[in-house]
């Protein structure tokens, strides 16, 4: 069986973060393990605090996992702060680490901020030029492009000069800012959009943990980047289509509608 690696902070409220990593990738076939970098007590309201792990814990976390059981992806979530992020990236050289997916994560989908302004350089600095993939969504495009974006035109410009700079893949989300669910994937100096069908539902909590995990999941299994960025839009299509309607705020997600058959049981238990 193919491996994969979140590291990313803990959602407690399960539809986030390392919990909606790992249920994407056990529904995406892989075996998934974690390195958490915080834990955080939120919910589909808000995020009413962050911990973090120290340096050092986060860095033990990793070594026992790439010493044992080594990752073929790895995906980047929340990482607060710039000495958390300087210990991510000399492990994952260290390590050799493979198929490197960045969700730049800087605001939850309730609005709380996740990343310090002093982590945003070092993020630049150290993991993007790590990533065989960067997942930003606009905002976070706009702060590591320095560009604004109001039209598909802006966001293919965004990508490039991110692309460009950092020497990586970049799949620009137009989400539910722009292009509805039309995602741009720039890399090689080319481009292609990855037309979604948009699913109204209000419950989006987590959708870029989720198909930020989902592709590494893909890339995990052998598929190329075009491949595994298609396979991902169509495993979160499902997990939004599957209409979870849970909590006051903005619902996660239903992860486990591809897994959820006769063998599970779970459709006769609920
Ligand atoms: N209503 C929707 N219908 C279909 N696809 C959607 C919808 N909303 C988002 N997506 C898709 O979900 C994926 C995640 O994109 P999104 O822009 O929501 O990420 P994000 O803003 O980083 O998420 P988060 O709020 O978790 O940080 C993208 O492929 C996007 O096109
Ligand atoms: C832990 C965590 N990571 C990422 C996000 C972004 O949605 C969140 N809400 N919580």
């Amino acid at each position: 069986m193919r491996t994969a690696l979140t590291i990313a902070g803990s959602d407690s409220s399960g539809g986030a973060g390392i919990q909606a990593d790992i249920k994407t990738m056990i529904s995406n076939g892989v075996y998934a393990m974690s390195a958490i970098t915080a834990l955080t007590a939120q919910n589909t309201t808000g995020v009413t605090g962050i911990m973090e792990a120290t340096p050092e814990f986060l860095a033990e976390q990793l070594d026992n996992i790439f010493t044992d059981i080594y990752p073929d992806a790895v995906k980047i979530g929340m990482v607060s702060s710039s000495a958390l992020i300087e210990t991510i990236a000399k492990k994952l050289h260290q390590y050799d680490a493979k198929n490197i997916v960045v969700d730049p994560v800087m605001v939850a989908t309730s609005g709380a901020k996740l990343i310090n302004d002093e982590a945003i350089d070092a993020l630049k600095s150290q993991l993007l030029p790590m990533a065989t993939v960067l997942t930003p969504n606009i905002p976070e495009a706009e702060v590591l492009s320095g560009m604004k974006i109001e039209t598909a035109d802006d966001m293919i410009k965004a990508a490039a000069a991110i692309g460009e700079k950092y020497h990586c893949a970049v799949l620009c989300k137009g989400g539910h800012q722009l292009n509805d669910a039309n995602d741009l994937l720039w890399r090689d100096g080319g481009y292609k959009w990855f037309q979604g069908k948009r699913i109204n539902n209000p419950n989006t909590h987590g959708t870029g943990c989720t198909l930020s995990s989902a592709i590494a999941s893909n890339l995990a299994k052998g598929f190329d980047l075009d491949t595994s960025v298609e396979r991902a839009k169509k495993y979160i299509s499902g997990a939004l289509a599957a209409m979870l309607d849970l909590g006051k705020g903005s619902g996660p997600m239903n992860h486990g509608f591809a897994i959820q058959n006769e063998f599970t049981l779970a459709k006769e238990d609920n």
